[in-house]
């Protein structure tokens, strides 16, 4: 018996360490005492003491994910002399190593036309954020469901995240953008589409939508269109900093893609100071703390866009869907809700447009984060697919999970080049041009990116069978990505309505010329 504690074992001298008493394993040339943890192991002592004193490599990876090992390090005892651990630790900010794990653009051996060194740094950076802040915080708050936490909002702040996630524009004046990585002039739709795919690996999608969902669509239509500039500035100083929060308000229980169909009011009041505000909205990202409301109301003559702040008879209320309350998903009640009326957002019954304007960003947006999280799914499948032995094989080694596999990553692959396409064009393009000219291309996009998620995810859960639908462990991220990857394929316009728009709006240049 080991009696005291060297940094080095034999693999005779971990074998004696066989029994309740004493109980010693071998994963992946390192030794582990786990004579104190087996009564508290989540899958029973009894499989522990099966291996006992043995070399549990395989049967350690067959169960758990690799971040498990990290966790309990402290479990570990020394390793066996002569031999060098074989199992990579992915540091924070690290590419994977495996295949397809990464868009084309980062695999050393391909080169692109759309990357420069600065969206490379701004990926290092971005990435380094969410390993070492953003995925901890998502996978706590994912689970309870609160709120983020002020102190990760303002680390986003500090590093000039949040108005980096509005895009290119004016907005960024000022701002230092990672440390100054890149320049608020050179920033540009890439810039941001590889900000905005890095922050989706958090593998939480609600906590997605909680880390300032809400200001990414809420805030455009006030930094756009507010005719009162000393409101605008204030209103963009305190979303951008965290200080209050912004919420966009459109749909409502009787029209959610269906826009017209809302019948929240507004009527001007008496002294024509305010407009007064009766209605509810429902699904509102963010709606349950938001400080600010970007709300489509019906005036007298059509839609108009108005900035309510919380106070006197708004009240929100969390409505829980299937994914978690850390999205702050609220419906909302405006009763008698006074609004003073430089809060108007455009012109006063022309609010279509203030409504649209940021439509086409925000299903971009969309589409980037929907195509990163399937190719997660994509590669925790290439990850499971290698480790896991059924029939005395591996589930690579077995053509059909292969043809699956196969399925899953040219719907990724073809996504996110589609995506690069449009993301060069919308570089190229005026903010006009790209109204007229990519709002269908986009909807066609994000219609295809989410029936690619509807396939990806359909066949993760095939491969990784009961842990696909299990919270914990090994499945947690095929099962929350089946929760939730629905979200992208109602939110933002369904994929109905999208395709539909797509096609009407090609029709419109369709030659007069028969065929
Ligand atoms: C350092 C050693 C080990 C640690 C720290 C550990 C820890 C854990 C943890 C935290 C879980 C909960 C699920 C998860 O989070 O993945 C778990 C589950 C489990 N563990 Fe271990 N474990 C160790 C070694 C082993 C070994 C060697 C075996 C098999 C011989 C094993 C078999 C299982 C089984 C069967 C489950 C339940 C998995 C499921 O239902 O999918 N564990 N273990």
């Amino acid at each position: 018996m080991v009696t005291a504690t060297p940094t080095t074992f034999t693999r005779d001298e971990v074998a004696s360490n066989n029994t309740v008493d004493s109980l010693f394993i071998i994963i992946d040339s390192k030794v582990y005492d786990l004579t104190s943890f087996a009564d508290a192991h989540p899958g029973g002592a009894h499989v522990l003491l099966q291996v006992a004193g043995k070399d549990a490599t395989a049967e350690f990876f067959q169960m758990h994910r690799h971040e498990v090992l990290l966790k309990y390090e402290k479990l570990c005892v020394g390793t066996i002399a002569g031999e060098t651990p074989q199992v990579l630790t992915i540091g924070p900010g690290d590419l994977s190593p495996v295949p397809y794990s990464e868009p084309q653009w980062l695999v050393p051996e391909f080169s692109s036309p759309y990357y420069k060194e600065s969206h490379r740094k701004l990926r290092k950076a971005a990435r380094i954020f969410v390993d070492e802040h953003l995925r901890p915080e998502a996978l706590r708050i994912e689970e309870s469901g609160e709120r983020p936490s002020k102190e990760i909002i303002k680390l986003m702040w500090e590093n000039g995240m949040n108005p980096m996630r509005l895009g290119p524009g004016k907005h960024l004046k000022g701002h230092t953008l990672m440390g100054g990585i890149v320049t608020p002039e050179e920033f540009d739709y890439f810039h941001e589409l590889v900000l905005t795919q890095e922050l989706s690996k958090t593998h939480g999608r609600a906590c997605n939508d909680g880390f300032l969902g809400g200001m990414v669509i809420g805030l455009p239509p006030v930094l756009n269109f507010c005719n009162d500039p000393a409101l605008r500035e204030r209103v963009a100083r305190e979303c951008f900093s965290g200080e209050k929060a912004i919420c966009l308000a459109i749909s409502e229980a009787f029209a959610g893609s269906d826009v017209a169909g809302i019948r929240t009011t507004a009527v001007k009041s008496d002294c024509g100071k305010f407009y007064i505000v009766n209605g509810t909205k429902k699904w509102i990202t963010n709606g349950v703390w938001a400080d600010y409301f970007t709300t489509a109301v019906k005036t007298e003559k059509g839609y108009s866009v108005l900035l309510i702040e919380r106070g006197e008879g708004v009240e929100t209320e969390q409505i829980k869907t299937s994914y978690s309350s850390a999205a702050g998903t609220a419906f909302i009640t405006f009763d008698n809700v006074r609004v003073p009326v430089n809060h108007l957002l455009g012109k006063e019954h022309q609010g279509f447009p203030v409504i649209m304007s940021n439509f086409n960003h925000e299903r971009w947006v969309m589409c980037c984060a929907v195509i990163r999280s399937c190719r997660v799914v994509v590669e925790e499948c290439l990850k499971w697919t290698n480790q896991r032995t059924v029939f005395n094989k591996r589930l690579i080694d077995q053509a059909v999970i292969r043809n699956k596999l196969a399925k899953m990553i040219a719907l990724v692959e073809s996504s996110q080049s589609w995506l690069e396409s449009l993301t060069f064009q919308m570089c190229n393009m005026s903010y006009a041009q790209q109204s007229i000219s990519l709002a269908g291309p986009i909807a066609l996009l994000k219609t295809f990116a989410t029936r690619a998620a509807h396939e990806i995810a359909d066949e993760s859960v095939q491969i990784f069978g009961g842990r696909g639908i299990t919270k914990s462990g090994m499945g947690r991220v095929i099962e929350s990505f089946n929760r939730t990857y629905k979200f992208d394929a109602i939110l933002g316009g369904s994929e109905e309505i999208l395709g539909d728009l797509a096609v009407r709006q090609a029709m419109r240049k369709f030659p007069k010329a028969m065929l």
